[in-house]
C-alpha cells in the first residue's frame, strides 16, 4: 500500500541495530523512496568522488563524518524525493544535524530502534553485504542462497572496514553519546516513537501497526504547493 500524503519518516537506530532491514520491509509495504546515508558515503568511496578520500578516512576508523558534510550530501536526494516523502535511514547522527534538517524539513515521523549492545555486536561479526546495492545478510539469521554471493546478481559480498569487533565499540560509544540529545529533540516536536526488542521478527510486527495507524492518518505535512 502506497501512502498517498507525502510523509517524511527518520529511522533511528545504533549500527547493526536493524535500520536497513527493518527500513527494507517499511519500503517494501508502504512504497516510499529510502535514503541510506552509509551507502551514500559508500558509493561516493566506489566512484572516488569529490570527498571520498574524507569519507573513507573517517569511516574505515568510526568517526562521524563532519555534519556540514553529511548535510551536503543529503541535501540533493532529499530534494529528489521532497514531494513523494521518504525514508531516511543513517540521519542525523549529531544534535546539530537534526536541527540543520528541521531548518529545511520537517519530519513526520522518526522510528527508533533500540536493541542491547551485546546482541548487536553478536550480529555484527556475522554481517556481509553486497556493497553496490547496499543489500545486507547475516551468515546465521539471513544467509545468501549461494555462500559469498548476492541473490540478485551473484556478485562477491564483503565485510566493511567498520564492522571490525574494535570499530564497533568505538561506533557504539559515539552512538551512545550522541543518541539522547537527538531523542529528546524529537520527543519534544512530538513525532518520536520507540521500539525495543532483540529480534528484527518482533519488532516489525508492532512497527507495522504503528505505521499503519500514522501514515492513514491525514497529518502529514501538506506538500508545499
Ligand atoms: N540475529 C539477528 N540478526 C539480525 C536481525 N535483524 C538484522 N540482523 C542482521 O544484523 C546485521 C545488522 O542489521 P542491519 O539491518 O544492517 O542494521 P543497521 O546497521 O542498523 O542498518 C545484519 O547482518 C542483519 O542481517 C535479527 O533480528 N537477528
Ligand atoms: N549522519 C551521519 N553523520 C556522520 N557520519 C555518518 C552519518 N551516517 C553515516 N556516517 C558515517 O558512515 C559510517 C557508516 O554508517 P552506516 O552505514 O549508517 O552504519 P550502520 O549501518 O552500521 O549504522 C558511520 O560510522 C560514519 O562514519
Amino acid at each position: 500500500m502506497a501512502s498517498q500524503i507525502a510523509r517524511r519518516l527518520i529511522i533511528l537506530g545504533a549500527p547493526g541495530s536493524g535500520k536497513s532491514t527493518i527500513a527494507n520491509r517499511i519500503v517494501k509495504t508502504y512504497g516510499m523512496p529510502y535514503i541510506v546515508v552509509g551507502d551514500l558515503f559508500r558509493r561516493h568511496i566506489q566512484e572516488r568522488s569529490e570527498d571520498s578520500r574524507t569519507m573513507k578516512e573517517h569511516i574505515d576508523k568510526g568517526v562521524l563524518l563532519p555534519d556540514d558534510l553529511v548535510l551536503k550530501s543529503i541535501a540533493d536526494e532529499l530534494e529528489k524525493v521532497r514531494e513523494q516523502g521518504f525514508l531516511l535511514d543513517g540521519y542525523p547522527r549529531t544534535l546539530n544535524q537534526a536541527e540543520m534538517l528541521h531548518r529545511q524539513t520537517k519530519i513526520d515521523h522518526v522510528i527508533a530502534l533500540n536493541v542491547p549492545a551485546d546482541e548487536i555486536i553478536n550480529r555484527l561479526k556475522d554481517r556481509w553485504v553486497h556493497l553496490p546495492s547496499g543489500r545486507v545478510y547475516n551468515l546465521l539469521w539471513s544467509a545468501p542462497k549461494v555462500p559469498g554471493k548476492d541473490d540478485e546478481t551473484g556478485e562477491p559480498l564483503s565485510q566493511r572496514e567498520d564492522d571490525k569487533p574494535a570499530i564497533i565499540r568505538h561506533r557504539l560509544n559515539t552512538y551512545d553519546k550522541n543518541t539522547n540529545p537527538i531523542m529528546e529533540f524529537y520527543k519534544k516536536l512530538g513525532v518520536l516513537q520507540e521500539f525495543h526488542g532483540r529480534e528484527s521478527d518482533k519488532i516489525w510486527p508492532e512497527l507495522k501497526k504503528y505505521l499503519d495507524y500514522v501514515l492513514k492518518e491525514p497529518t502529514a505535512q501538506k506538500v508545499a504547493a
